[in-house]
């Protein structure tokens, strides 16, 4: 974060503070303890080397190996954890009094807002509307801001929809503003208010006649001509001919609203408002969101060039119409170094998370915890985060220049934005072929490269020199919406997992080029996420060996008496307490029940998405394969979202990383049975059942965390049960594991 020249005791007579930052007390304790936890894990080398050097049998030789490099990915994981706890603050805003700081609402700079979707089916049209509309109605002067639009999907029918908007724009920005509501999105509004009253009825009215306008259209797919108002929306929608397709377009731009001429009901300004689509071709490569996003930051330049930006995925709201005041309390404050200062995050916050979020939707972890931690600011979780323009052109020390005057953040705009001369200049901008041997995307604008377009702009921008300041208010700045279906979640989190591995494994790779460039701690912070799917080769080998070992009647770990014994638990109950702590201590509806399906969802991921997304990762990067952005899809099944508001994990699709599940849920069942029996029988016979209880201990913890997968494979009867098939599979693998080891 910015240096402490920002804390409340250097706010000097004629600057109130904007912010303070204050050194968690916690900070202590966990030094602290990563010294004691890091020669517990020395000690547990030395044993794995003593144990090595002996092996009694070479499935214990075996065995040893694999569990030496299981405890070694996980030292190298908790090394990077350390990042994140040594130095943990808390921020807090005073935007109370940001006016008095800038002189005014007037000292308030410009803000453009980018928007992105991509694809009118997974992401429904009326959701991207109530997105533009909650930040359209911020408080902020009017006049400064403008709202960016980017669909990736090129389709008519969200076009269409934000005709709608714009018009419905003009009735719902007033009503907020006389009523001074908090939530600005229609739907959020109407679905919490219950209050009568003729004007609301009225406008309440007036929203759901537009909702199923959209939505008629959406399910027709197509506008039909009854519903086109004017000619210029006409000639609009008429660049949708038969050649006109998602992958193969011209770039549509559309002035929606301009703030030089639109008024709403009342006579007031209103902010502007522009739909981009951006040019399509279908051999020009167009790198997705961040594509989208350099589009964004093109057209923008040429009709607004806002010195502050908002990027927003469609998928989440403003839920505080005052939030740019805490960005500018960051971003305007004068007692920070500004030209060092590169963007706000605020954590990505989920609405309709069920009680015990099950799916761990809310990455409290990612999104809460970790940021509090990172010594130069937060990483960029592409979305929710206000950018200063200018770290998008690089380093603070040396700005790179533009291919065109009018791109660069230093240019001021001048004419109408809808004139000839500026949409022509858009429309160069916006093309495929615009970025053919630039800077874009290497050294301008957001970075290519990585499926996590975010973490990666984010990580190049810290190692070109800019902070990052961490924004968490109390009431949410932004709530979006968490996959409610477990195939959903895992595949997101696949994708996330193979952009990371991008970023771990290139040129810039945080271990290397990150540590060099922003120190150990932040080159840290960022390989922890680069090497996330690691976590796969400790939690892979904790789910089967010891349990295979076990049902062998093999110990593998110390006898209850040894002192190596007491070890093992120590570092197992002392990773676990840290984490739970640091759970809790985040608030938000920590639960304690939320924190236990959170560690699930750890072990979860381990087996599957993090395996999935390096196996494909590898598979591209020998040639084999590609892949693509897979969107998440926002659109709400009505039982599925019954059976997760209850808690029941939704399983209803044949994939392998289910296969995976099923299979260790089975062997650890197997195996638990089996050592009980073996330790009753040992017990009342001459054996020694001491050195098989670590295994015992670890297969019945992995039973518990299966609980949800045996009611889904045996108990349930529902559409989201196990399918057969893949129960099936699960109870083969599980057997061939079971045969191959007893063989051995
Ligand atoms: O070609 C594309 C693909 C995606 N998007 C947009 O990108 C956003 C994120 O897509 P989503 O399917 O919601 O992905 P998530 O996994 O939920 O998103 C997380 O992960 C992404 C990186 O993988 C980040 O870009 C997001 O900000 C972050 O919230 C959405 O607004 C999409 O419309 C595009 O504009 N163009
Ligand atoms: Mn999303």
């Amino acid at each position: 974060m910015v240096a402490p020249r920002s804390s409340m005791a250097s706010a000097t007579a004629s600057h109130p503070p904007l912010n303070s930052r204050k050194l968690l007390r916690r900070a202590i304790l966990n030094r602290a303890f990563a010294l004691a936890y890091a020669c517990a894990i020395l000690a547990l080398f030395y044993h794995h080397v003593k144990t090595l050097l002996r092996p009694a049998t070479a499935a214990n030789a075996i065995a040893a190996l694999l569990l030496l490099l299981a405890d070694a990915v996980l030292a190298f994981m908790w090394s990077t954890t350390q990042s994140f706890r040594l130095y943990p603050t808390r921020n807090e805003e005073f935007p109370e009094n940001l006016e008095k700081v800038v002189g005014g609402t007037g000292g308030f700079p410009a803000l453009d807002v980018f928007i992105c979707t991509a694809d009118p089916y997974k992401e429904p049209p009326m959701g991207v509307v109530n997105t533009a509309l909650s930040v359209m109605a911020y408080e902020y002067p009017v006049e400064k801001l403008s709202v960016y639009v980017s669909d990736d999907g090129g389709s008519e029918l969200t076009l269409f929809a934000f005709m709608e908007a714009t018009r419905f724009a003009g009735h719902w920005l007033p009503f907020c503003r006389e009523r001074n509501l908090v939530e600005r999105s229609p739907e959020a509004y109407f679905a919490s208010s219950h209050r009568d009253g003729t004007e609301i009825d009225k406008i309440k009215m007036m929203y759901e006649s537009m909702k199923m306008r959209v939505e008629h259209v959406v399910e027709r797919g197509k506008v039909g001509d009854e519903y086109i108002i004017g000619d210029r929306e006409r000639r609009a929608l008429n660049m949708w001919t038969d050649e006109f397709t998602r992958q193969n377009h011209p770039a549509v731009i559309e002035v929606l609203l301009d703030n030089s001429r639109d008024r709403d009901i009342t006579g007031n300004v209103m902010p502007n408002l522009i739909y981009l689509s951006r040019e399509k071709r279908q051999n020009a490569p167009h790198y997705f969101k961040a594509g989208a996003l350099n589009a964004l930051l093109r057209v923008s330049a040429i009709m607004t060039n806002a010195p502050i930006i908002l990027t927003l995925d469609c998928d989440m709201c403003s839920n505080d119409p005052k939030t740019p005041h805490r960005a500018l309390c960051y971003l305007a404050d004068p007692l920070i170094d500004q030209s060092q200062l590169g963007y706000v995050q605020f954590p990505q916050r989920y609405q309709g998370i069920n009680k015990g979020d099950i799916y761990c939707g809310d990455f409290k972890r990612l999104f809460q915890i970790n940021p509090i931690g990172m010594k130069n600011g937060p990483s960029y979780v592409g979305t929710g985060c206000f950018f200063r323009r200018r770290s998008l052109f690089g380093p603070p020390s040396a700005i790179v220049q533009s291919e065109i005057p009018e791109l660069s953040p230093e240019h001021s705009p001048n004419g109408l934005i809808r004139s000839e001369r500026m949409l022509a200049l858009a429309q160069n901008v916006a093309g495929c072929k615009y970025e053919h041997n630039t800077n874009w995307g290497h050294k301008v604008g957001f970075r290519y490269g990585s499926l996590v377009e975010d973490y990666y702009t984010g990580y190049k921008l810290q190692c070109e020199g800019w902070r990052s300041a961490f924004c968490h208010p109390e009431r949410a700045a932004f709530l979006g919406d968490a996959p409610i279906c477990l195939i959903d979640v895992l595949n997101q989190t696949k994708r996330w997992a193979i952009g990371l591995l991008e970023v771990g494994f290139c040129k810039f790779s945080p271990v290397t080029y990150g540590i060099q460039s922003m120190g150990l701690l932040m080159g840290l912070s960022y390989a922890h996420y680069a090497f996330w799917s690691m976590w796969s080769i400790p939690i892979t080998i904790y789910a089967f060996l010891p349990q295979i070992a076990l049902i062998n009647g093999l110990s593998i770990f110390p006898k209850v008496s040894e002192p190596w014994f007491l070890l093992y638990i120590f570092l197992f109950l002392g990773a676990y307490a840290q984490d739970l702590a640091d759970f809790v201590l985040a608030g938000h509806n920590s639960t304690l029940r939320r924190w236990w399906n959170d560690q699930r969802m750890y072990l979860i991921r381990g087996m599957t998405c993090y395996v999935f997304g390096t196996i494909e990762y590898t598979l591209k990067s020998l040639g084999i394969a590609a892949h693509g952005f897979n969107l998440t899809s926002k659109v709400l099944d009505d039982e599925q979202s019954k059976k997760y508001e209850q808690g029941v994990f939704e399983f209803g699709a044949v994939s392998p990383m289910f296969m995976v599940l099923g299979a260790a849920a089975i062997i650890n069942l197997v195996s638990l049975v089996q050592g009980l029996i073996m330790a009753v029988v040992r017990r009342s016979g001459s054996g020694d059942a001491e050195g098989l209880v670590l295994q015992i201990l670890l297969a019945s913890f992995g039973v518990v965390n299966g609980w949800p997968i045996y009611e889904a494979m045996f108990l349930r009867s529902d559409k989201g049960r196990m399918p057969t098939k893949v129960t099936l599979v699960s109870a083969f693998v599980a057997s061939l594991l079971y045969t191959a080891v007893s063989l051995a």
